[in-house]
């Protein structure tokens, strides 16, 4: 099983991530787009990435906005998973044109 790791540490390497400040060890993003069919298709490409590496996100969608919030269930924290799932998205995110 993947190491539990810290929050704080975990986002230290992370463009606009933060520590979730609501229950249980996680970090979290807002992702703003253009529009409905930018946010969908990062959450698409997304979507297929953490299903081929059994690592899945919580998330919320409305319109051109994409909530996240990363954890690794079965460490009951933080893990490198989330930081790699963290990075891929902040990847996909520029490549969709998301803004700042
Ligand atoms: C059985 C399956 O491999 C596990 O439940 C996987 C699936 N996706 C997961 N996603 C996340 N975020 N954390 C997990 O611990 C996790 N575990």
């Amino acid at each position: 099983m993947t190491a539990k790791i810290e929050a704080e540490t975990a986002i230290q390497s992370l463009e606009g991530w933060a520590v979730d400040p609501g229950e249980g060890d996680a970090i979290q993003k807002t992702f703003r787009f253009a529009d409905f069919n930018a946010a969908f298709g990062f959450m698409t490409r997304v979507a297929l990435m953490a299903d081929k590496r059994d690592h899945h996100p919580e998330w919320f969608n409305v319109y051109d906005r994409v909530e996240v919030r990363l954890t690794t269930h079965d460490a009951d924290g933080v893990t490198d998973k989330d930081v790699d799932l963290a990075r891929f998205m902040n990847e996909v995110a520029t490549a969709m044109g998301a803004r700042a």
